[in-house]
């Protein structure tokens, strides 16, 4: 697999299975941004980090205390390998079925699909990927996005909202509404 071929997709992943394998800081990032998104997660690994731990006690997450399976990733949609072990993580790689998504922390062209660095402002959502050149750039990158476009981004892109349905279901012509809804953005 090649990563450069890899486009952004919004997906929902409300309660869909996932399954993390490996439990240290990397681990946890990614658990983070997969909690972030409402799946239903399932870590293994021998060994887990304090927020890790923490979130299983809280039973926001399973954590089951082993080493992996290939048994493991039965029931998951997306799938992390992230051990400290590239072979550990290879192994997971080789284990998905092709309808599976699977990041490999380590080793990015085994996987088909990776997250991005992120900013959230209500409806607007800003992703910054460098394709695995430099993820500290990614970063950069998004925290100078989160200067531009700061908190109060989120309340106008509530009002853009409303004020795009009004005119969609206003009696205006196709060319007015078009008209009004590019105007709708001017100035900002
Ligand atoms: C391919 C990808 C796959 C994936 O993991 O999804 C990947 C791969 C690798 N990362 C590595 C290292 C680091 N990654 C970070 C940070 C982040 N990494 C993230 C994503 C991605 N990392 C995907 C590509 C994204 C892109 O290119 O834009 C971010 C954006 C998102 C997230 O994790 O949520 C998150 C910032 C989140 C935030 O703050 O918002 C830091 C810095 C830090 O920790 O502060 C370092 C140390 C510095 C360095 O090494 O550059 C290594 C080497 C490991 C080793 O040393 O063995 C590999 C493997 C390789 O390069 O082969
Ligand atoms: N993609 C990314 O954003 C980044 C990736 N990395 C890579 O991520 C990897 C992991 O880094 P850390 O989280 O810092 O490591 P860590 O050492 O903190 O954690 C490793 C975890 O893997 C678990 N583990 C080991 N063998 C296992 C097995 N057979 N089955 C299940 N779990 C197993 C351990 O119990 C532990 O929880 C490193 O190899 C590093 O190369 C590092 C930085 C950023």
């Amino acid at each position: 697999m090649n990563i450069m071929s890899q486009i952004p997709l919004m997906v929902d992943l409300s309660g869909q299975r996932a399954v993390v394998v490996g439990g240290g800081t990397v681990a946890a990032r990614k658990v983070s941004a997969l909690l972030e998104a409402g799946a239903s997660i399932t870590v293994i690994a021998p060994e887990a980090s304090a927020f890790l731990r923490e979130q299983a006690e809280q039973g926001m997450i399973d954590w089951c205390r082993k080493l992996f399976d290939p048994g493991d990733l039965n029931e998951a949609w997306v799938v992390v390998a992230a051990t400290d072990s590239p072979e550990v993580n290879r192994r997971v790689a080789a284990c998905v079925q092709p309808r599976q998504l699977v990041t490999v922390v380590d080793q990015p062209r085994f996987g088909n699909f990776h997250i991005p660095a992120r900013l959230r402002r209500g409806r607007l959502v800003l992703a910054v990927s460098t394709m695995g050149a430099s993820p500290v750039l990614a970063k950069k990158i998004r925290d100078e996005l989160s200067e531009r476009y700061d908190e109060t981004w989120e309340a106008k892109l509530d009002q853009l909202y409303q004020e795009r349905e009004r005119i969609k279901r206003s009696g205006w012509s196709p060319e007015e509404k078009r008209k009004r809804l590019k105007g709708l953005v001017k100035g900002l």
